[in-house]
């Protein structure tokens, strides 16, 4: 279940606060539970303005880096700061401009979904009781919630929780959003709006840190992805920069996929690899048309030939040995 970090700070930005070009930035940031270390000493570089993907397989220690990320709980090493601001010292001005949506204690099972937005706001001491309703109404409307705001919660889908906690995080306008798994438990339906919201939202300028082991939904909103594994971070690039960097490999279609093999390997080629009806390889050096002669030489019966950069899925897998889930 899913639940907002509530931000229980006092006051807001202070004067003096320097910019900074990154919303999130950690160094050497580490969590060990006794033997087992969560997060190994990360890097994370979120530049202001971005949608930062934050990419990995189950386990490989997302969830813990948002709970560190926020202060839910204390780093073994390691440092961290928000908007510019160090944490946790400037927790109290830097929060009420962070919204969150992390795992944490659910929402009340016998309130209707606005009257546990309400009690969540009356908790906040830095938001204005008198524009609480108008506030709260908003942020349901937001994320689709409106027409069921008068349900109990524990009526709500798990896709109704997952968006009331999301209309949590937007009670109050926030710069940054930190959001565990923004889409889970979302039908298509729900995900595409809440793709759609956070879209909007990061292009009215506030920065997110979406985690996700959804290869899609990084593909689909994100500027810039950081891909964990095994509590590493592996890898932290502009989208564009990664895609521009891959290399482009030559694709034939053929239903005798080894017969092609051994002609690219004896072209030079290397990390042949072949499928059912496919050899694929990097390109290199050599020209696409020199391949496709030598494979029509060789009597290779050639039904399709491309050369195509590599998908995220490829290079993602190859980075931690492990699949995605490249649905939604
Ligand atoms: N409170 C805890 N006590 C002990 N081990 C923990 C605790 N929280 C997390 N871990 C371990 O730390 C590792 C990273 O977990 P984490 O939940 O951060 O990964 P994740 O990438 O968010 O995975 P998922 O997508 O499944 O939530 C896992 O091996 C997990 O078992």
């Amino acid at each position: 279940m899913t639940a907002p970090a509530t931000a229980t700070a006092t006051t807001t930005s202070g004067p003096g606060q320097p910019a900074g070009s990154l919303a999130v930035e950690s160094t050497g940031l580490t969590k060990r539970f006794r033997r087992q270390v969560a997060v190994d000493g990360i890097d994370l570089a979120v530049p202001r303005g971005s949608v930062y993907g934050f990419l990995g397989p189950n386990g490989s220690g997302k969830t813990t880096t948002i709970r560190l990320l926020l202060g839910l709980i204390r780093p073994t090493a390691g440092s961290h700061s928000l908007l510019g601001q160090p944490m946790p010292q400037a927790a109290a001005r830097v929060l009420p401009g962070v919204g969150a949506l992390v795992e944490g204690p659910a929402f009340h099972p016998y309130l209707s979904g606005r009257a546990n937005l309400l009690r969540l706001d009356a908790a906040d001491r830095t938001a204005e009781p008198g524009t609480a309703r108008r506030r709260v109404d908003a942020a349901l409307d937001r994320v689709g919630l409106l027409a069921a705001a008068g349900k109990r919660y524990r009526a709500y889908s798990l896709g109704m929780r997952q968006r009331l906690a999301l209309a949590a995080a937007l009670l109050a306008p926030r710069e940054l959003l930190i959001l565990d798994e923004p889409t889970n438990g979302l039908d298509p339906q729900g995900t595409r709006e809440v793709r759609a919201l956070l879209t909007h939202l990061a292009a009215e300028g506030a920065t997110i840190l979406l985690s996700t082991h959804l290869l899609s939904e990084v593909e689909q909103i994100c500027t810039h992805v950081g891909v964990m594994h095994l509590g590493r971070l592996v890898a932290q690039a502009p989208l564009a920069e990664l895609r521009a960097g891959a290399v482009p490999r030559v694709r034939v279609e053929t239903d005798r996929p080894e017969a092609a093999a051994r002609v690219l390997r004896e072209l030079g080629m290397s990390g042949v690899e072949t499928a059912t009806e496919t050899a694929t390889a990097p390109l290199g050096r050599l020209a696409p048309e020199k391949i496709v002669a030598e494979l029509v030489r060789h009597d290779v019966p050639v039904r399709g030939f491309a050369v195509v950069a590599p998908d995220l899925e490829e290079m993602f897998v190859s980075l931690t040995g492990e699949g995605f889930d490249v649905s939604g």
